[in-house]
Order: C-alpha cells, then sequence, then structure tokens
C-alpha cells in the first residue's frame, strides 16, 4: 500500500471511530466537554497506533502527543490532527475532520483529510480545479466562526467578500478544494498539525498556499507554531496577498 492510500485509509477509519463514538455519548448522556476529550483520545490512540504498526522508523508530530523531538533528525515524519474542531464535534455539527500527512526530506508529499460528517474524503493527487466561473459575485472566504481573524474582517474595505463561517481548519481547507468557497485565511494561531495535510490537498489541486505575507508555509520546524495561512484560487492570490499587505492592524 502506497503512503497516501495508507494516510487516507486510516483518516477515514479514525473518522468511523469518532462517529460511533459520539452515537454512543448520545446513549450514555455524555456532556460536551467529556465528549471533546474522549474523541481527542479516540481519535489520538488509533491513528497512532496504525502509524507505530505500519512505520516504526518513521516520526510523529500529533497535536495531541508529547513532541519527542526524534522528528528534527528523521526524513519522515507524519503530522497528524487527530480531530481538527473537536468543539463542532462535540456540538453534534459536521464540520470536523481527521488530518494525516506525510513530511518526507523537507516537504509535505501526502495529505489526506477525512469529512466524517459528510461521509467524504480529499487525499493529495492531482486534480487541478475548474476554471473560475464567478462572474461579479462576492469572493466567499471560510472563516472560523468562533474566532474570525481580525485582517479578515479588514479585508471588507478592499474587496467584495461574503465570509462563510465554519469550524475546523481542514474543513475550511476542504471546502476550498470542494469549489463551496473561493479561499480560506487564518491568521492569529495555529500549529503545524491544523493545516499540513489539508495544505497538501491543497496544494494538489493547483491551488495557492502560503503564509498571508505570500511566504511558504514551512513544516517539521523546531517550534511548530504556524500562525496564519492562505489557501486560495490561484487568480485571487494577486488580490488577496496585495489588499493583506495593504492593512495594517490595530494591535490594543
Ligand atoms: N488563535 C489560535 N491559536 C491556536 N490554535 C488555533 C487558533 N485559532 C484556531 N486554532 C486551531 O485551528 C483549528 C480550527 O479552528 P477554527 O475552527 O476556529 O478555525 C482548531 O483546531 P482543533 O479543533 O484541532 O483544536 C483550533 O484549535
Ligand atoms: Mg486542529
Amino acid at each position: 500500500m502506497s503512503d497516501v492510500q495508507f494516510a487516507a485509509e486510516i483518516a477515514k477509519e479514525s473518522g468511523r471511530v469518532l462517529l460511533q463514538l459520539r452515537a454512543q455519548a448520545r446513549s450514555k448522556a455524555m456532556t460536551e466537554s467529556e465528549l471533546k476529550v474522549a474523541g481527542d483520545r479516540a481519535s489520538q490512540e488509533f491513528l497512532n497506533r496504525r502509524l507505530v504498526e505500519s512505520y516504526p522508523d518513521d516520526s510523529i508530530l500529533s497535536e495531541e502527543a508529547t513532541d519527542d523531538l526524534t522528528r528534527l533528525s528523521n526524513d519522515r515524519v507524519w503530522i497528524i490532527d487527530p480531530l481538527d474542531g473537536t468543539r463542532e464535534y462535540s456540538e453534534g455539527r459536521d464540520d470536523w475532520v481527521v488530518h494525516v500527512a506525510l513530511w518526507k526530506s523537507g516537504q509535505l508529499v501526502v495529505g489526506a483529510v477525512a469529512l466524517p460528517g459528510l461521509d467524504e474524503l480529499l487525499v493529495s493527487r492531482s486534480e487541478p480545479m475548474g476554471a473560475l466561473n464567478r462572474g461579479m459575485r462576492p469572493v466567499r472566504i471560510a472563516v472560523s466562526r468562533t474566532r474570525p481573524p481580525q485582517i479578515v474582517a479588514e479585508l471588507s474595505n478592499h474587496l467584495d467578500i461574503e465570509f462563510v463561517p465554519m469550524g475546523s481548519a481542514g474543513f475550511k481547507a476542504c471546502a476550498v478544494a470542494r469549489g463551496e468557497v473561493d479561499a480560506y485565511i487564518h491568521a492569529g494561531g495555529q500549529y503545524e498539525w491544523d493545516s499540513a495535510a489539508p495544505v497538501a490537498v491543497a496544494a494538489s489541486r493547483d491551488l495557492h498556499v502560503s503564509r498571508i505575507d505570500g511566504s511558504p508555509l514551512e513544516y517539521n520546524q523546531e517550534n511548530p507554531y504556524l500562525p496564519d495561512l492562505l489557501i486560495c484560487r490561484k487568480e485571487l492570490r494577486a488580490a488577496l496577498l496585495g489588499a493583506m499587505a495593504g492593512i495594517t492592524l490595530q494591535t490594543t
């Protein structure tokens, strides 16, 4: 089985584990905060077991495990977020996902994002987007439903924008890859596991991916904090990066 097939299989299976757990939680009258903890843990245990069994020599960087830093001297590192959109998962919504990415010798080579609430799975493989035929309608930008970045609010002074609030970084990135929105912008804080698999999926579909200043997104860094990103249709890259470059944010 190839790395990408394996990533797809474990992301999808972990999604099934999470759906089952949530169904059982209802009958056990679990609270939302108990379900958040149980979901993170169940998916982490499942993904970790499958990765260690199949790739004992690889390193793993996970939101839900201690970073042992062996990854800094390994040329194969799995970057996983067992449950992205934990809040939305616990609220019974569909906008949560499972991320499995593989970083190899300096770059992301595989990404799988399972969207169990939609029964969909997006993997990195070459599938260019269709041409944009959007006439004059506003640019649709996916943003966090609970912490929309200030820079996106400011963007509406420069461009005709419709905000589309959603939970989960992977769900928003996949909304761009699925053609539901034109862009996903995040700023203000995130970690490598929040974006690695979605960025690999988006890049393989010939979408633009970068930091919001246009610089490259770099993974398997000693400090995995990666606070902002832009994923968009390539024809919007210049307009969005240009507008963001002209925005000065107020700091309080
Ligand atoms: N300011 C911030 N600092 C750290 N992580 C953030 C963040 N804003 C968003 N994230 C993380 O990015 C993911 C998507 O967030 P959002 O739904 O708000 O867009 C969430 O991952 P998890 O659900 O895996 O914790 C969330 O924790
Ligand atoms: Mg996350």
